[in-house]
């Protein structure tokens, strides 16, 4: 969808070059527009003909001017893993990307970037550790706002925040089972985007609580979609990955379908895309809920299925969702960030 802009005025010549002052008013028109619209397109009435301009707020990627970098191969690069998706979505691996050249586009749009975490109940004990490390590893640099979300707002540890980045916390019933606080999660993701962050944030990354930061997560994971392939399941075959088999739930997803198994405890992208998933997520759940079924993994479940029609654009490997517990594979050349160790019996309510 496009949002059209016509601008009039007392007109140019024919020019084929975009007069300065036009060039102005549409960057600023364009930066207006660009939080709640993908795309928008100009059209710049004058004599004798209009000119038309698409701008597209995602895919325009200027870099700036002067920019030194090594020279990209096109030949050479990493073998051991598969890059790009059958959908020409990236597949984001340590050495396919520039990181300097990333964040140096990405600075110049100013985005800003939301995460949520939840820690209900016994997870606050999870909390420190998450935000410390977020601070040194997560869009170090960039404008962050984290949404805490929890039940014992008062055991919200202080943690120093740099410079354009802040901490919100919200707060958020207990409950004495932790199938419905992971679940909720969506319900919760749709509705702080509808209330606080429609046309405030670009991205957003929805995370556990129950994990840390040890590497870089930045520009590089920014896109439409974003998806993370599950650590426990990329080198099976489909038949083994744990999605709902049971037709009766809207989770479901058929044998043989399926391209891989992503993580409920870390997904995000644009805004607008991350509420449409939560949207769909939260009603399918609970539509299930109301005929007494749960799908065999809650929300991870129905983010699966979501995911099956609507193709993530870009995916982020298991580096950035690793389990503590599991010996690194050699093509996980850096781990970025993973669930810790954990007793389930001691902290979960049920
Ligand atoms: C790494 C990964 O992909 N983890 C997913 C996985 O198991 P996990 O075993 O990692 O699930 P989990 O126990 O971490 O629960 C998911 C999240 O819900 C929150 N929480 C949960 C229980 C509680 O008492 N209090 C609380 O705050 C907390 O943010 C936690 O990180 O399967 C779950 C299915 O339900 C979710 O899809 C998780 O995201
Ligand atoms: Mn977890």
């Amino acid at each position: 969808m496009y949002t059209c802009v016509c601008i009039t005025g007392p007109v140019y010549d024919p020019s084929r070059v975009i007069l300065q002052p036009v060039s102005h008013l549409v960057q600023f028109c364009y930066r207006l527009l660009s939080r709640s619209d993908d795309n928008v397109l100009f059209v710049l009435l004058c004599r004798p003909s209009p000119q038309v301009i698409f701008v597209s707020s995602d895919f325009h990627l200027v870099a700036p001017d002067g920019m030194k970098y090594t020279q990209p191969s096109i030949t050479q690069g990493r073998t051991d893993v598969v890059s790009v998706t059958p959908w020409l979505a990236p597949v984001v691996w340590e050495e396919t990307f520039n990181e300097k050249l990333l964040d140096s586009i990405y600075m110049k749009k100013n985005i800003s970037v939301v995460a949520t975490v939840f820690a209900v109940g016994k997870y606050i004990m999870f909390l420190k550790d998450f935000l410390e490390t977020a601070e040194q590893f997560f869009f170090v640099g960039f404008r962050v706002s984290i949404y805490v979300f929890t039940d014992r707002p008062n055991d919200v540890p202080h943690v120093k925040m740099a410079e354009g980045r802040q901490l919100n916390v919200l707060p958020v019933p207990s409950s004495n089972r932790w199938q419905e606080i992971s679940a909720r999660r969506m319900e919760l993701i749709q509705k702080l985007i509808e209330e606080k962050l429609i046309n405030k944030a670009d991205y957003i990354f929805c995370l556990d609580v129950d994990s840390k930061f040890h590497g870089r997560w930045g520009t590089e994971s920014l896109g439409g979609l974003v998806a993370v392939i599950h650590p426990g399941y990329y080198r099976d075959d489909r038949s083994r990955f744990p999605y709902e088999r049971r037709p009766i739930s809207r989770a479901f997803v058929a044998p043989g379908d399926g391209d891989f198994y992503y993580c409920g405890g870390a997904f995000g992208g644009l805004i607008q895309e991350v509420h449409q998933l939560a949207k769909t997520c939260r009603k399918n759940f609970e539509d299930d809920a109301k005929e007494g079924i749960e799908a065999a993994w809650q929300e991870e479940s129905h983010l699966n299925r979501y995911m099956w029609t609507n193709k993530p654009s870009k995916i982020l490997s298991p580096e950035y969702l690793w389990q503590d517990f599991k010996a690194r594979n050699p093509e996980i050349k850096i781990i970025r960030f993973s669930g810790v160790v954990k007793n389930y019996a001691a902290i979960r309510p049920n």
